[in-house]
């Protein structure tokens, strides 16, 4: 059964370069025997113009590594590239411009300004940075995401799907080298997920964009052209062309639960099928 990712793949242009890169990337939090460390070397190279989803269990590392790789957090050990830029020793100010102006965010909380319009929260981050957006790349991101009829409606007169794909045009106006989008579902209804989800692969495939996602979800893993397993801090395992079934089951290697039952079974079926699976 091919994935929504593996739908795509004939039509993908060829991949070249890495949008983003790490090498013995190392997170400790804390001091002496209450040391958590979150990221023991993780080497890992971000592939540009495709679609990564890392997954793992709680507290494997998806967020610590994710806010390392975009300059949100500050590193133990080991370097971080963004394209070939080495972001590891950069100054806070020089951190905040390249965030600002290279790297696109979407959050599970969507983090609209609830008193601005769609419009305006899409323009919000070039505003500030005191850019002005290409007209005809704003209107292509709008209309993909179906957005042209909400533009004036404020967050709160529109769905939690349609804020999301709010989150997302903010997020690609600035035609950013890289999106990051933390649990982009995490608030949604399966059917508004999937959507949300649709769209991240188009801007994957029809507008050139590089995505890495972190999810809890083997549904929404599938959407992605690569996942990364992180389990205590490292990258253990990665699956190209996922499908939710196979995701969920690589899953269980790492959480350690119980071989199949019919219970599980029935999981696996029920993931496959709010991923969109037959
Ligand atoms: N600010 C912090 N201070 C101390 N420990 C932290 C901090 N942030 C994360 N940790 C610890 O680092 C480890 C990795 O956390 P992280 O949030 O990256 O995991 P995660 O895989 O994203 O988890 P979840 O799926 O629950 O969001 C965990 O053990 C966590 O408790």
């Amino acid at each position: 059964m091919p994935s929504p990712a593996a739908e795509h793949a004939q039509e993908k242009a060829p991949t070249d370069g890495v949008a983003a890169r790490a090498r013995g990337l190392t997170k400790a939090y804390g001091q002496g025997e209450t040391t958590v460390l979150a990221l023991d070397a993780v080497d890992v190279d971000i592939a540009r113009g495709r679609f990564t989803a890392v997954m793992g269990p709680s507290g494997s590392g998806k967020s610590t590594l994710m806010h390392c790789l975009a300059g949100l957090d500050t590193v133990s050990a080991g370097q971080v590239w963004l394209g070939d830029t080495e972001i590891t020793g950069l100054r806070d100010r020089e951190l905040t411009r390249l965030r600002r102006d290279r790297i696109g965010f979407m959050f599970q909380s969507f983090n609209l300004i609830p008193t601005l319009t769609a419009l305006e929260n899409i323009t919000l981050p070039m505003d500030i940075a005191g850019r002005k957006p290409d007209p005809a790349w704003l209107d292509q991101v709008v209309d993909t995401l179906g957005l042209r009829d909400r533009l004036g409606h404020r967050p709160a007169q529109l769905s939690g799907g349609q804020q999301q794909r709010v989150a997302c045009a903010r997020a690609l106006l600035s035609r950013p080298e890289l999106v990051f989008a933390d649990e982009p579902t995490g608030n949604l209804d399966s059917r508004a997920g999937l959507e949300v989800l649709g769209f991240l692969r188009e801007a994957v495939d029809d507008l050139g964009q590089t995505v890495v996602m972190v999810t809890h979800d083997p549904g929404a893993a599938a959407h992605s052209d690569l996942v990364l397993f992180l389990a205590d801090g490292r990258i253990v395992d990665e699956m190209e062309q996922p499908t939710a079934a196979a995701v969920l089951e690589r899953m269980r290697l790492f959480t350690g639960r119980a071989p199949r039952t019919a219970e599980t079974d029935a999981d696996v079926r029920r993931v496959a099928e709010t991923a969109g699976e037959d």
